[in-house]
């Protein structure tokens, strides 16, 4: 059974322009001890995701639908309480987007750290100070950053700080959103080597989300694309690097610079529609180069939406793809 199934699951928001589809039928597993990237352009629906999977999404979200069956369990209809305080930060945690710069500056990161055990979980704050500086430690900080003030740590060291924050409860699956996006190349190394090390050390799942392939197939077994509120292809990290399938897809790929310069960079014109008025069929057809090429494509792409095709694969996982031109 995979650690965690997520079956056709819509999120909407409600706007004084209408409703916004942000997640719009997205389906995806991911087995224990699995690396998921999930990538597309800003606005896909990526961190929606992230928040439904944890349930923290915003006031004005209008609906909610489908399943997230964790270890079996479908827990996006399970009450409040019992997801408060059996699931989120003891089973499933999140690294929110910037979450470096939410730290609270009048509190010292123990303080911060050991807030969750001591009022949610009744640890008593001694031995609460204590796991939160064996978890610094964990994550490569001294043990007296506990001590320290946000404003006395650099950017690496306060998202090092966010992941320990994370990983207090021993959380089985981790959701990190934009872990490394504010920080410089070299700290962007060290922070992606220190998730690969405690991948390995507490069999951790991680769901990493990113718009940067390159991180993507470098800590990743699968990537999953998303692209306005669908996920257009999902595949193990080697197929989707060696050969990437959907439209969509390519033109990312093609946009990601090599170190040694071997490929022209391609530039993807266009930009993601308006997700209150999505286009009909594909969400990709505006931009697709194939059907502005291709006669026979007018009057499928625009109007049918693509069903899911497994294409060749060389993986164990299956590599699908959702383009009317592999039907
Ligand atoms: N509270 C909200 N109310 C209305 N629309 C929202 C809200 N939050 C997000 N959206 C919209 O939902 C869509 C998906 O947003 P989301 O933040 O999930 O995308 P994303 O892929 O994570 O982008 P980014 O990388 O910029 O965070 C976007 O069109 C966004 O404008």
């Amino acid at each position: 059974m995979a650690l965690l199934e997520v079956d056709n699951l819509r999120l909407y928001y409600s706007t004084s322009k209408g409703v916004v589809k942000a997640v719009d039928g997205v389906s995806f597993d991911l087995e224990e001890g699995e690396t998921l990237a999930l990538v597309g352009e800003s606005g896909c629906g990526k961190s929606t995701i992230a928040k439904a999977l944890i349930r923290l999404w915003e006031r004005n979200v209008s609906s909610v639908d489908g399943e997230i069956r964790f270890e079996g369990r479908d827990v996006l209809h399970i009450s409040d309480e019992e997801f408060r305080t059996q699931y989120r930060w003891k089973k499933i945690a999140w690294v929110p987007q910037a979450s470096m710069n939410s730290l609270n500056p009048v509190l010292t990161i123990g303080e911060q750290m050991i807030e969750p055990l001591v009022i949610h979980h009744g640890v008593d704050k001694d031995k609460a100070l204590m796991q939160a500086m064996d978890m610094l430690e964990a994550v490569g900080l001294p043990r007296d950053t506990v001590r320290r003030y946000p404003h006395q740590l650099s950017g690496g060291m306060k998202q090092r700080v966010a992941i320990a924050m994370a990983l207090i409860l021993m959380p089985k699956l981790v959701i990190l959103d934009e872990p490394t996006s504010a920080l410089d190349v070299i700290t962007q190394a060290n922070i992606m080597n220190l998730l690969k090390r405690l991948r390995r050390e507490f069999k951790l799942t991680y769901i990493f989300i990113t718009h940067d392939l390159a991180l993507a197939s470098e800590l990743a077994d699968s990537v999953a694309v998303m692209y306005a509120g669908k996920l257009v292809e999902w595949g193990s990290s080697d197929d989707m690097y060696v050969s990437p399938k959907h439209p969509y897809t390519v033109g990312l790929m093609g946009s990601v610079p090599t170190l040694r310069g071997e490929k022209k960079l391609t530039f993807m014109p266009g930009e993601v529609p308006s997700l209150i008025n999505p286009p009909t069929g594909c969400h990709f057809y505006p931009r697709c180069p194939y059907f502005a090429s291709r006669g026979e494509l007018k009057g499928l792409c625009d109007r049918d939406e693509p069903p899911y095709i497994d294409v060749e694969h060389k993986g164990v996982r299956r590599h699908l793809v959702s383009c009317w031109l592999y039907k």
